[in-house]
């Protein structure tokens, strides 16, 4: 269902959020500059009035941090968010404590977010009383009315969190942060610590919450069927940075990002054969923050690729000549343990010329599983004489030369048309149309 108004409530624009870490004592013994975590790396999206926006990506992609820095509740690097027009990290005195009010947060675990030594009735009229709101049977009743309209009895406000379940203490955790009558509410990952059974309760809840409070959410989470399930529209977010927005539907049936394609094919699937199929679509980890991959950020596991013009090599095989190449560039092959047991143990840490070509058949047929044509077989063979000499920059640069993609030089923007996606395979932002009605 969608709730959208047509005003845009919170405003999002190339926030960035980097965590600064130097403290290692290497670090301090050499003297290295520090490398910040680019945890939020320029997001720009807006969450309308009334919708449930959701957050989606692998964990680790930067959205908890998205969320907590647009409510403040960390410091940003960079970038601007305007809450109900005003710009959030320009608010002080009365204003940041309106804005404190109106914007709430529900977080995952709901067993470490309640104080234990706090009766649940004290837990929830405590933003009351540090806000300074009602008389004392004011705030009494409202708790009673909260507490009830969460699904739990009054009866219960003298209890503790460990009297609770899970789904309990969470809707307490929900009724807490409606005390204030918030316009906002950030709600991250609020079912993952729940039993399945108890999820789609919380959902419920949260769905009715809305529509009676006119409540306006961002919903973070790394479950695709809580993200369908709930949400109007939905971000997806890859190693910092949001790669396409849509709504909910149009994203699950068209998804253009291969990532975003990534994703909701590695929903977990029954049968072995399909588990299988699952593992090679989002293959390998996601990139380290501190270091993310030039251009698209994806490009290191995307299957999709794109290769250099003419280069007439099938999509899989230029996959996997950049994997190999990816491989060479971070010095993730171990020479030695190419070939069967020490095979390739030389003194000096290089093959030895006689079993160059024994070590280059090992390497193709370990990392490479489809044959090349022969003018790619030179070309890798090539290379992998430079690794069997422990040239590594030599090997890679190599590959560099002749496979090259605009994946890895170009960083694609996000555009503004009706359904923005990253991704060079759909042009450059401005290439792409805008059109009307944009929802971004
Ligand atoms: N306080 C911090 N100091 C240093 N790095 C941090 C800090 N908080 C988060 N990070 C790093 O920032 C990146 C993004 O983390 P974040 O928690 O926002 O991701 P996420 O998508 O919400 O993942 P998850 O679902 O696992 O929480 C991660 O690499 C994380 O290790």
């Amino acid at each position: 269902m969608s709730r959208r108004s047509g005003r845009p409530l919170v405003q999002v624009e190339d926030l960035q959020k980097y965590f600064w870490e130097n403290d290692s004592i290497l670090d301090r013994l050499f003297g290295d500059d520090p490398v910040p975590v680019r945890a939020v790396d320029g997001v720009s999206f807006d969450i309308h009035e009334g919708e449930t926006l959701g957050l989606v990506g692998e964990s680790g992609c930067g959205k908890s941090t998205t969320g907590e820095t647009l409510l403040r509740l960390q410091e940003p690097t960079d970038g601007h968010v305007t809450f109900d027009g005003h710009e959030v990290y320009d608010l002080g005195g009365d204003e940041l404590t309106a804005f404190r009010r109106e914007a709430q947060v529900v977080f995952q675990d709901p067993f470490s977010s309640l104080d234990p030594r706090m009766t649940i009735g004290e837990t929830i009229r405590q933003p009351l009383e540090v806000h300074d709101i009602g008389t004392d049977d004011e705030r009494r009743e409202r708790v009673r009315d909260l507490v009830e309209r969460v699904g739990l009895s009054p009866d219960q406000l003298d209890r503790y969190p460990h009297e609770f379940s899970g789904g309990q203490r969470q809707r307490i955790g929900i009724a807490r942060a409606l005390a204030l009558e918030p316009e906002f509410i950030v709600l991250d990952e609020p079912t993952s610590a729940l039993d399945v059974s108890v999820q789609a309760q919380v959902l419920n809840l949260l769905d009715d919450l809305q529509d009676e409070f006119n409540l306006t959410y961002l919903l973070i989470s790394h479950d695709l069927s809580v993200i369908r399930h709930v949400c109007d529209r939905v971000a997806v977010m890859y190693l910092g940075e949001i790669v396409e927005i849509g709504l909910v539907d149009e994203l699950f049936e068209n998804p253009d990002h291969p990532y975003t394609q990534a994703l909701l094919e590695s929903v977990p699937r029954a049968s072995t054969d399909e588990r299988d199929r699952d593992r090679e679509t989002l293959a390998g980890d996601v990139p380290s923050p501190r270091d993310p991959p030039s251009g698209c950020r994806f490009r290191t596991r995307c299957p999709m690729v794109i290769p250099p013009e003419d280069l007439e090599l099938e999509q899989e095989t230029y996959r996997e000549l950049m994997s190999l190449r990816e491989r060479i560039e971070r010095r993730d092959i171990s020479l030695e343990s190419v070939g069967d047991d020490g095979q390739f143990d030389a003194d000096d840490g290089s093959v030895p010329d006689e079993d160059v070509p024994a070590f280059i058949a090992a390497v193709k047929e370990r990392l490479l599983d489809v044959p090349l044509p022969p003018r790619h077989d030179a070309i890798v063979e090539e290379a992998l004489a430079e690794l069997a000499a422990e040239n590594w920059e030599a090997a890679a640069e190599r590959l560099r030369t002749e496979y090259e993609s605009v994946c890895e030089r170009e960083s694609p923007d996000l555009g503004e048309q009706a359904h923005p996606v990253a991704c060079h395979l759909h042009g450059t932002a401005s290439e792409r149309t805008a059109e009307p009605d944009s929802w971004t």
